[in-house]
C-alpha cells in the first residue's frame, strides 16, 4: 500500500495533462488530474478544435468562389451562400464532441478528475479549491500543465465584442465588414484566412519588418504571395497597435517600430488582437518549494520535463506544455507529457524538439519542422559545417497538376558534409500532412542520401519531397 493517495497528480487537464495522464495510466500509475475550467483546454476549447473547424468550413466557401479554378476543372457552380451562425455552430458542436470524448477517454481509465484550482502545497502535496472549499492530496509526483491565455500589449483595450482575442474570434459572433489583426504569426494568419473567405476585409498589423517573422524566410516571402497578397488584406510591417479603444468604430493607433512616432489612427468595425500567449503559471503555489518562473512567467525546466531550481531538478515535480514556453503547440505538450511520464518509471528519455513538425492550416497550408536555413547557418558556423537546400515546386508535381492546386513549395535544408537532414519548409495543399514524414526523418536524424532511396506512391503530392531529397544527394 502506498503512503501516497496518488502516483500521480497533474494540474491542468489541456492536452498536456491529458497525454501525460493515458500514458501514465498505462504505464500501471495511479492518476488524478486536476481542472479549474473547461476539460480540454485551450486546444479543444478555444484553440485547435475550433479554429480547424471554422478554416474547413470557412475553406470551402473559398474554393466554392473560385469560379476560374473549378472552371478549369469543367465546373459550374452558382453563387455560394453560407450561414455564419452554422458555421459557428459546426465549431461549436465539435468543441462540445472532443471535449466530452477527452473527459470519457480519462474516466474509462480510472483518472480521477478533481474539479478545482490546483495548487502546490508543499513537497508532494497539492490542494485543490473548490466550491465545497479545499482538499489536499499527497502524490508520489506532480505535474504542472497550466498552459497559457492570450497576451494583450497594455493599451489594447478588450471589450469581447469589438476588440477581442482568439477566445472569442473561435465563436464567430460576428463577420465585420473591416477587421484589423494585430500579428501575423499563426492565429493572425490563420485567422485571415478564415475572415477573407467569408468576406471581411482585413488589415494586418505587425510589429516587426516582415510579416510571417517565425517562419523560414523563403516559405514567408511565398506564402505573402499565395496567403496575403491575392486577397483583400491590406499590411502594415514595422508598426506597433500602440492604443485600441474598442467601440463603432474601433480606433487603432499606429506607431512605427523604429521612430516611435504615431504614423496613422484606423477606425474598423473589429480588432482581433493576435500578439502572443503567455503563461499561466500564477499561484500554483510554486514558492512553497521555493522554485521560481523565469522572466517571461515560464516555469524552468529540462528536456526530461522535470522542474528546475537554480538549474537543478526538484525532485518529484514536472511540468509540460505551455507553460514551459518550449514550443507552443498541442503536439508538443502532449509529446512533453509521455517524455516526463517516461522519466518518472525510471526509464531515462528527453524530449526532442527538433523533430517536432508545426502547421498553419491556411489554404494553402505551411508546415515545418526542424531548423530554418538562418538557424542551420548559424549552427554550421558554430559547429564547422556547410549547409545546403534543396527546393521543389507543386508545379511539377503530377497530383498538384490533376488538383489544379499548384502553388507551392518544399526547401529541405541539410549538411553538406554528412547530408543529414536540418529542416524542411512546405508551403502548399496538404503541407500539415506531407510533413510528418519529414519529422520522422529528422527524429532518426536521416540523411539526404538514405531519404532519396525512400519509393513513394505516384501520384501524390509526397512526391514533392522525393524529389527534393534527390535534388539534394549528397
Ligand atoms: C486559436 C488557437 C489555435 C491553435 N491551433 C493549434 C493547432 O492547430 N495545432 C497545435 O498544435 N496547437 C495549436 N494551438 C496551441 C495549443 O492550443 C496549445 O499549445 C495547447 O493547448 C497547450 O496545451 P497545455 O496542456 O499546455 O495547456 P492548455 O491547453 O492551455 O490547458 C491548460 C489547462 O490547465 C487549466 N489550469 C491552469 N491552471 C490550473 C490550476 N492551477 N488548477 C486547475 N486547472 C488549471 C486551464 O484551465 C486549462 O484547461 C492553438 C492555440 C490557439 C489559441
Ligand atoms: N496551427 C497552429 O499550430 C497554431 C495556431 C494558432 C496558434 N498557435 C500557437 O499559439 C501561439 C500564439 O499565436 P499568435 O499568433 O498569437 O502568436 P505568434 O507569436 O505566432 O505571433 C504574434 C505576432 O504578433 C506580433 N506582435 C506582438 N505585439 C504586437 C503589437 N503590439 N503590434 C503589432 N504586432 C505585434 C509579433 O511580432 C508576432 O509576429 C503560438 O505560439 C502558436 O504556437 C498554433
Amino acid at each position: 500500500m502506498s503512503k501516497f493517495d496518488y502516483d500521480l497528480i497533474i494540474i491542468g487537464a489541456g492536452v498536456g495533462g491529458h497525454g501525460a495522464a493515458i500514458h501514465a495510466v498505462k504505464c500501471g500509475l495511479k492518476t488524478a488530474i486536476i481542472e479549474a475550467e473547461d476539460m480540454g483546454g485551450t486546444c479543444v476549447n478555444r484553440g485547435c478544435i475550433p479554429s480547424k473547424a471554422l478554416l474547413a468550413a470557412s475553406g470551402r466557401v473559398r474554393e466554392f468562389n473560385d469560379a476560374h479554378h473549378l472552371q478549369s476543372m469543367g465546373i459550374q457552380v452558382g453563387g455560394v451562400q453560407f450561414d455564419r451562425s452554422a458555421i459557428a455552430d459546426h465549431a461549436n458542436n465539435l468543441v462540445s464532441k472532443i471535449q466530452g470524448d477527452l473527459t470519457n477517454s480519462l474516466k474509462r481509465l480510472k483518472v480521477d478528475i478533481l474539479r478545482g484550482w490546483g495548487k502546490i502545497a508543499g513537497k508532494q502535496k497539492v490542494t485543490v479549491s473548490s466550491d465545497q472549499g479545499d482538499k489536499t492530496y499527497t502524490a508520489k509526483n506532480v505535474m504542472l500543465c497550466p498552459g497559457s491565455v492570450p497576451f494583450v500589449p497594455r493599451g489594447i483595450e478588450l471589450d469581447g465584442k469589438t476588440v477581442f482575442t482568439s477566445d472569442n474570434a473561435v465563436k464567430l459572433e460576428s463577420l465585420p465588414d473591416w477587421i484589423a489583426i494585430i500579428g501575423s504569426g499563426y492565429i493572425g494568419l490563420e485567422f485571415s484566412d478564415v475572415y477573407t473567405a467569408l468576406g471581411c476585409e482585413v488589415t494586418m498589423i505587425e510589429a516587426l519588418d516582415n510579416l510571417m517573422p517565425g517562419f523560414d524566410t523563403e516559405i514567408a516571402k511565398m506564402a505573402k504571395r499565395s496567403l496575403i497578397a491575392p486577397r483583400d488584406i491590406e499590411t502594415y510591417t514595422g508598426v506597433f497597435a500602440t492604443k485600441v479603444t474598442p467601440g463603432a468604430p474601433v480606433t487603432i493607433e499606429l506607431t512605427d517600430a523604429k521612430t516611435k512616432e504615431v504614423i496613422d489612427v484606423l477606425e474598423v468595425d473589429a480588432c482581433l488582437v493576435a500578439t502572443g500567449r503567455i503563461p499561466a503559471t500564477k499561484n500554483l503555489g510554486l514558492e512553497s518549494l521555493a522554485v521560481e518562473i523565469d522572466k517571461r512567467g515560464f516555469i524552468p525546466v529540462n528536456d526530461k520535463m522535470q522542474v528546475l531550481k537554480d538549474g537543478k531538478p526538484v525532485p518529484h515535480l514536472w511540468a509540460v506544455g505551455d507553460a514551459t514556453g518550449k514550443m507552443m503547440l498541442a503536439h508538443a505538450a502532449s509529446g512533453q507529457g509521455v517524455i516526463a511520464i517516461e522519466n518518472i518509471c525510471g526509464r531515462s528519455q528527453e524530449i526532442d524538439y527538433r523533430s517536432i513538425p508545426a502547421a498553419a492550416f491556411t489554404h494553402p497550408e505551411i508546415s515545418y519542422v526542424g531548423l530554418t536555413e538562418a538557424d542551420a547557418k548559424e549552427l554550421g558556423e558554430k559547429e564547422s559545417f556547410k549547409v545546403a537546400t534543396a527546393k521543389t515546386y507543386y508545379k511539377g508535381n503530377s497530383k498538384a497538376l490533376a488538383e489544379g492546386e499548384t502553388e507551392g513549395m518544399a526547401k529541405v535544408i541539410y549538411r553538406k558534409d554528412t547530408g543529414e537532414l536540418l529542416g524542411v519548409h512546405i508551403i502548399g495543399i496538404h503541407a500539415s500532412d506531407l510533413i510528418q514524414e519529414a519529422a520522422n526523418a529528422i527524429s532518426q536524424r536521416e540523411s539526404v542520401t538514405n531519404l532519396a532511396f525512400n519509393v513513394h506512391t505516384h501520384p501524390t503530392l509526397s512526391e514533392v519531397l522525393d524529389e527534393a531529397y534527390k535534388r539534394a544527394v549528397v
